[in-house]
């Protein structure tokens, strides 16, 4: 037995020495310095897997590089640290680009045909002009989601669901998270589909729910109908159900989003079935991180007494109270609640999502290398490695957000006159050319949905104290993680509050955008 013992770790120590050897060959000098490991390639990656995003800030704390390589089996990743290289990589947004990944992330994860996977890789970094489908549709969809008439549109159904949804509460327990999905899937869903959206049938919510934790799988590609069956079969039930949507003309009802998505699918002459493929993936980026986003929110606004009672004097501050005629002799007051005032007026309320956003936002910016390149004239970039900018590891540093109160929650940070920042380390949006362009429908949704809560209900846990759950089984992928576990809560109406009172939000037209990421402002 113990010579078996002996064999087993002479191979070991064989493997990790020649493994040593190979990369110390293999790595030019100019690279970013490699983050050192017992078991090169093997151990990063079983670190990654294991460890997820935690596993950058660790060794940010460990090694305090501006930037380091981390090898892979078959792959180069330089993972940056710095802030002043955070603005050299997004710079460079041809050489550093992002349009090629997300192509082969959009038809590995939505199993388009060869027809629309052609036509998306053709020119699909724009090296041969402003053409193609790739590199002129973020342009194409920044229209409706950047402030302005379409995006109005959007909004306003968004609030009128929210609105209904937060009326239909009642007096019940519930699994906040669960309650706060559903709600926020059905109102995000309705603004964009319009009458025909086909969330509407609850198997298609489940659908959605069934098809994410499959996403890994999809983009490595490794046997998907096997390995990730059930989600195979709900990406496909979906791709049915929006093609009968576009079919049947369901967009001609809906948002200025999901028209100008059609159209230029069609412009560029992608067959109906991908066209509804591209949409099964369109709702990862519309669903995936808004609700996770309302939850822990509304988890820190109610565990925060503080933070509460302060964002409910300043909205307090800004609703209007009238008396409208009811059916015969009757009459009720209506609590308006006007979304540009929540935006111009309730800082407090708006420096808690940002709050949320950075204290659980773990998004990775990803880029691809696409010819050898110095950064910032210091570091070699190899052809063909991935450059990631981990939201994570700018989120906790002390560096940038002071080293007293980095890891704790304060819904105060990100108030104008406190300004204790540095702008940039904030990436819950993401930044530079691919800064997410659905910030602002999202924030409003968020915003709004948290403030009629608050403003008209109590949340007490059923276990007599708010415990921020753990996120350790979330994705690789996700931005905003979801909990490991739901909290179970009561909901109640606040004391004191007229139960017959009718409550509206309004959204008046607005071209101003919120201030939200370090472009905003
Ligand atoms: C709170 C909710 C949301 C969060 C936290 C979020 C976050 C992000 C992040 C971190 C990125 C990547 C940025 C990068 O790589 O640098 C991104 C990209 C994107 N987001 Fe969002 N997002 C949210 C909601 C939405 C919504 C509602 C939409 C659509 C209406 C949307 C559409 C997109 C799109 C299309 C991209 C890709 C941009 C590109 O092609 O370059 N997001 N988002």
């Amino acid at each position: 037995m113990s010579d078996i013992l002996a064999i087993l770790a002479t191979v070991l120590v064989a493997s990790a020495g020649c493994l040593h050897l190979f990369l110390r060959y293999t790595q030019d000098a100019r690279e970013p310095p490699m983050a050192s490991t017992i078991f090169p390639f093997i151990g990063p990656m079983i670190n990654l897997s294991r460890k997820k995003t935690k596993y950058y800030v660790g060794l940010r704390d460990k090694y305090n590089l501006p930037i380091y390589t981390l090898r892979l089996p078959g792959s180069r990743l330089y993972i940056v640290n710095s802030i002043s290289l955070i603005s050299a990589v997004q710079r460079q947004f041809k050489t550093l680009a992002f349009p090629p990944l997300e192509a082969k992330f959009t038809t590995s994860i939505c199993g388009t045909s060869k027809i629309a996977h052609d036509i998306l890789n053709t020119n699909v970094n724009g090296d041969e002009g402003f053409w193609g489908y790739s590199v002129t549709f973020y342009k194409a969809i920044h229209t409706p989601l950047a402030p302005g008439p379409e995006l109005d549109a959007m909004n306003r159904v968004m609030a009128q669901k929210v609105s209904a949804s937060v009326d239909r509460l009642e007096e019940r327990v519930v699994g906040l998270f669960e309650f706060i999905r559903h709600e926020i899937t059905l109102a995000t869903t309705d603004s964009v589909y319009g009458p025909k959206n086909p969330f509407k049938d609850p198997a298609i919510v489940e659908s959605f729910w069934t098809f994410l934790p499959g996403i890994m799988i999809f983009i490595m590609g490794i046997f998907p109908t096997i390995l990730a069956r059930k989600s195979f079969q709900a990406r496909e039930f979906m791709t049915q159900a929006f093609t009968r949507y576009f079919e049947e003309g369901g967009h001609n009802q809906g948002s200025g989003l999901i028209r100008t998505r059609y159209e230029h699918s069609t412009e560029h002459k992608i067959p109906i079935e991908d066209v509804a493929r591209f949409e099964v993936g369109n709702t990862i980026a519309l669903l995936a991180n808004t609700s996770p986003t309302a939850f822990w929110m509304v988890y820190h606004l109610y565990a925060s007494p503080v933070a509460l009672e302060e964002c409910r004097q300043e909205l307090s501050s800004i609703i209007s109270i009238e008396t409208i005629a009811m059916e015969g002799e009757e009459t009720a007051t209506l609590h308006t609640l006007d979304m540009s005032q929540v935006k111009g007026s309730c800082p407090i309320l708006l420096s808690t999502m940002q709050e949320a956003l950075r204290v659980h936002g773990v998004g990775v910016s990803s880029r691809v290398v696409m010819e050898d390149h110095m950064l910032d004239n210091k570091y070699l970039l190899k052809k063909g490695s991935t450059v990631m900018i981990p939201g994570v590891v700018q989120h906790t540093s002390s560096s940038s957000w002071g080293s007293a109160d980095v890891n704790g929650f304060d819904h105060r940070r990100f108030l104008p006159k406190e300004k204790r920042h540095q702008p940039v380390a904030f990436r819950g949006f993401g930044g530079g050319t691919t800064l997410c362009p659905g910030r602002h429908f999202a924030s409003t949704e968020i915003l709004a949905f948290a403030a009629l809560l608050i403003l008209r209900f109590e949340l007490t846990p059923v276990d007599g104290k708010w415990v921020c759950p753990n996120t350790d089984n979330s994705s690789f992928w996700e931005t905003m993680p979801t909990p490991d576990q739901d909290i179970r809560v009561k909901i109640s109406p606040r004391t004191g509050q007229d139960k017959r009172a009718r409550w509206r939000v309004l959204v008046s037209d607005s071209d101003k955008a919120m201030p939200i990421s370090v472009e905003d402002l």
